[in-house]
């Protein structure tokens, strides 16, 4: 069945607003939605991949819009359109548009220059062309532009992995378990969760199996004294918790009040009881000082460019700036310094961020240990042995999603000396 022709005028409106860049793209979509509560599911549903996949594609679907007549954002919208739910389902269109829209869905992409093809910032291409070459910038950058699998965690106080696949697959949801997250499943398909039994009692959490490894590597254990220094909602701060089997004293540190109190219904659903939420001013404020040289293991999950999140935010692309990281590498030096100062000795702090770019994650943890003698770096392929995780890494953790089919992230793991 076609959709209605008004669909298309929805989604260029929606796409207008977007493109404009003044905030999350998902936070748009759903503000839209909210006011036009007559969509309907399907109708939502392909407005919203559309959108996406006119983010993802947007450096060759400008070139293709630019040819045709009439307004160039109607056509962009239709190749998005078209790219989610097929040009046939699109109702409304003229014999005009609909052999405009044949014939540019065929045009072999490889004809077009590397960095268009890219879909990704001229400055962003350029970076991973230096490091990467132009090939594997290309791979990297077609991963980074499909859409992500859905990954679950299983809290396993509550539940085993086995336990909950076979639970799911009575709903039926099948499942496989994830490569590897010990503790994580990857749905096939991408159905709703939230009404399940399982996710209100809290056996599942949605997090990206790479998120999984994070905390893992982290090595949190029973009866620890653990900070999670950037908490934010609370994915890494729930999979430490699970991880110290409900024991010991898990600090869940942030600066965002909203943040933090979304991670308040989390919590309750997942039956933890060693979490402590505190809100900071900075990173230099009073509370941390209190815990100076008493904690066993620290976590920095820093705010970051999120260029590694790319397949579930497309948009942070178009979004980030190099003067942006270059304001966001002043705040990671600054707040793994005084996040170190909680470690105690032989203690462990994990610096991560969810980004690829080298300024963001070995740089900062190199001129880290510049200037902190009293930490040496644990090689990542000890604390993943340690950890019993099958991959292969050297120094640092280093996910893409191309060779791990997780979002891209890094980790550096840093030891206080005895
Ligand atoms: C990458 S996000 C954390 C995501 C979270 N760990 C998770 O797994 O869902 C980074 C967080 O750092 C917080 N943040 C920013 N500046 C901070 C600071 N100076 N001290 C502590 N947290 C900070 C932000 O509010 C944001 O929630």
């Amino acid at each position: 069945m076609r959709l209605p022709p008004a669909i298309v005028h929805n989604t260029e409106e929606i796409l207008r607003e977007i493109l404009r860049f003044t905030g999350p793209a998902d936070s748009t979509l759903s503000r839209y939605f909210r006011d036009h509560p007559r969509l309907g599911s399907r109708e939502r549903g392909a407005i919203a991949e559309g959108i996406y996949g006119i983010l993802r594609n947007k450096s060759v679907y400008t070139s293709f819009s630019e040819s045709g007549n009439g307004p160039t954002m109607r056509r962009m919208t239709l190749l998005g359109l078209a790219g989610a739910v097929g040009a046939d389902a699109l109702g409304g269109l003229t014999d005009e548009e609909t052999a405009w829209l044949d014939h540019t869905m065929q045009i072999d992409r490889n004809l077009l220059p590397a960095s268009m093809r890219s879909n990704l910032p001229q400055w962003l291409f350029d970076k991973l062309v230096a490091r990467e070459g132009e090939e594997g910038a290309l791979v990297m950058a077609a991963a980074l532009n499909e859409p992500a699998p859905l990954d679950l965690r299983v809290n396993v106080i509550k539940g085993t992995r086995e336990d909950v696949m076979a639970a799911l697959a009575t709903a039926p949801i099948l499942s496989e378990p994830t490569p590897f997250s010990p503790v994580g499943l990857r749905v096939l398909k991408k159905p709703a969760l939230q009404n399940l039994p399982l996710f209100k009692d809290g056996l599942i959490e949605v997090q990206d199996e790479g998120s999984q490894l994070l905390a893992q590597i982290v090595g949190a254990k029973r009866g620890e004294m653990v900070v999670d220094f950037c908490a934010g909602a609370g994915g890494k701060t729930l999979a430490l918790g699970a991880a110290m089997r409900n024991t010991g004293r898990l600090y869940a540190f942030d600066i965002s009040e909203k943040r933090l109190a979304k991670l308040k219904p989390r919590l309750a659903r997942s039956g933890l009881s060693n979490v402590h939420p505190v809100q900071i001013a900075h990173e230099n404020d009073a509370k941390i000082k209190r815990l100076a040289g008493k904690i066993d293991r620290v976590l920095v999950d820093a705010p970051c460019s999120g260029l590694g999140t790319l397949r579930r935010n497309p948009d942070v692309k178009w979004r980030q700036t190099p003067i942006g990281v270059a304001e966001l590498n002043v705040k990671q030096t600054s707040i793994l310094s005084g996040a170190a100062r909680m470690v105690k000795t032989g203690g462990r702090l994990v610096y991560a961020t969810c980004s690829l770019l080298d300024e963001e994650n070995e740089d900062i943890v190199t001129a880290f240990l510049a200037t902190h003698e009293d930490f040496v770096l644990v090689p990542m392929k000890d604390v993943l042995a340690e950890q019993k995780v099958d991959l292969e890494m050297d120094d640092y953790l280093k996910l893409t999603p191309h060779q791990h089919q997780t979002d891209g992230f890094f980790a550096a793991v840093l030891e206080r000396k005895k």
